[in-house]
């Protein structure tokens, strides 16, 4: 059942974006920095021994064989794996468009500039291994680390009960193009890949979700290494118009639900009735999903609705949440996409589910969530480059703009500065 907030009360609106804030308490940050210090001095004997404090696992060599991955893909499903290439194709296609170029200017008196595109040397990425296994997450973070042109794609997971790793995240790191896998979770992989240790060198970034302990460590090695986000549960939001069906609407809503009892299901809609039969459908359908204790928790306390007068007050809260999933079931969601200004992705029209991007359609479900839509983007090609800027002048170019560059620096009382330019002009 959906709580409805009124939309002439923002106050409750806010209330509930505060709600969702998220917040690493001080005890988790304190014992985190413990297990990366340790990792830091000790390495890997730091690492074995909080494997076995927390993953109850002896391991003894982190990196999995070639062997060991083979042994694992024999056991994957062959529709899985078909399913799972034909996904790969499409997040490979969608991808490929986003490769920047470099670009190079050319000026007056023999000057040029430009910026240069270079993929990152290496990246981790972390595959939670704790509760439920995401494969379709090993595509969405290797596939653009590998279309941006990274040579060491690194994967860690924890490893299971018998201390292997899971058949369908072995079969979708190989697909993806990982480079080496280690099996290794929580903080500890964090601080192996941010510092490295004698089995696992260093990378310069981590990506990738995982529980509490991941996002505190991933918080506290960034400006070491690089990280992509901290992202929290996740979230939906619907608009529907009066002919989206009921039926639909609710699926959608509880496809996030079941990710977490913190996940988040928002409907906005311009149509009482549409609310109404919303609701019966979710207490219909919810009864029948095996993960129904999760989906309940998750409508009670973040479970919204909000009746509106137009398709335009529905995006214009839809803005104000600004969620990691927007779908607009309405009729030619196009002539409104141009007023969403924030949310992670957005899906279009009655047909297009969220479990489509979730898997298979091609566009990232790695999203920013908690509101931070409002300043940051999906993970994609972009976050696996940096750009490196060139300057060329020529001794004209110097003699003609050397004046001006050293009134500059002299205004900011920097005489070495526009003493590097003078000692260029003068004739010896
Ligand atoms: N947003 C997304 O795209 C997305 C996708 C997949 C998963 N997720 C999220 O990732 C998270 C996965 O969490 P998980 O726990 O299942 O797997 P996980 O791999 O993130 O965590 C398991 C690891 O946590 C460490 N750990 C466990 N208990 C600990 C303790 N008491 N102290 C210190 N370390 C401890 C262990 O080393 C273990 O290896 C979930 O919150 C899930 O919602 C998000
Ligand atoms: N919807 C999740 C991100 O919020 C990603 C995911 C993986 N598998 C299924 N769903
Ligand atoms: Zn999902």
């Amino acid at each position: 059942m959906l709580k409805e907030i009124s939309k002439d009360n923002p106050a409750v609106l806010a209330d509930y974006l505060q709600s969702r804030a998220q917040e690493i308490s001080a005890d988790i940050l304190l014992k985190v920095t413990e297990i990366l210090n340790d990792v830091r001095t000790n390495q890997d004997e730091a690492c074995k021994k909080y494997t076995k404090q927390f993953d109850h696992q002896d391991i003894e060599t982190f990196k999995v064989s070639p062997e060991e991955l083979d042994a694992a893909i024999q056991q994957c499903d062959p529709a899985f794996c078909d399913a799972m290439r034909q996904a790969k194709k499409n997040i490979e296609y969608f991808h490929r468009a986003q490769v920047r170029q470099s670009y190079i200017l050319q000026k007056e008196k023999g000057i040029y500039l430009g910026q240069r595109v270079l993929p990152l040397d290496s990246v981790g990425i972390y595959v939670p291994g704790g509760r439920a296994q995401y494969p379709s997450s090993v595509l969405m973070n290797a596939i653009p680390a590998h279309v941006a042109g990274v040579k060491r794609i690194v994967m860690v997971t924890p490893p299971d009960e018998n201390g292997s790793i899971h058949p369908n995240i072995a079969f979708a790191a190989q697909l993806a193009g990982v480079t080496e896998i280690y099996k290794i979770g929580g903080a500890q992989a964090i601080a192996a890949l941010a510092y490295g240790t004698q089995q696992i060198p260093a990378v310069d970034k981590i990506v990738g979700p995982g529980n509490i302990f991941v996002a505190a460590a991933k918080k506290l090695v960034y400006g070491k290494v690089d990280i992509d986000m901290i992202a929290g549960p996740s979230e939906i939001l619907v608009v529907a118009d009066e002919k989206a069906n009921p039926r639909h609407a609710a699926a959608d809503l509880l496809s996030q639900a079941e990710h977490d009892p913190m996940a988040s299901a928002i409907l906005l809609t311009t149509s009482r009735t549409v609310l109404d039969a919303v609701n019966d459908e979710l207490k219909k359908q919810s009864v029948k999903l095996p993960k129904r204790e999760i989906v309940e928790q998750s409508l009670a306390n973040y479970g919204k609705a909000i009746v509106c007068d137009s398709i335009e007050e529905c995006i214009h809260f839809a803005n104000e949440i600004a969620p990691e999933h927007l779908e607009l079931m309405i009729e030619d969601p196009m002539k409104y996409l141009g007023q969403v200004r924030h949310a992670g992705s957005v899906f279009m029209g009655y047909y297009t589910c969220e479990s489509i991007g979730d898997y298979f359609g091609g566009t990232n479900h790695v999203l920013p969530t908690s509101g931070t839509a409002r300043f940051s983007s999906a993970l994609g090609v972009d976050s696996f480059i940096k750009t490196s800027c060139f300057l060329h002048y020529t001794e004209e170019a110097l003699q003609a703009y050397g004046p001006q560059i050293m009134t500059m620096a002299k205004e900011e009382h920097l005489d070495a500065h526009a003493n590097a330019v003078k000692v260029r002009m003068e004739n010896e």
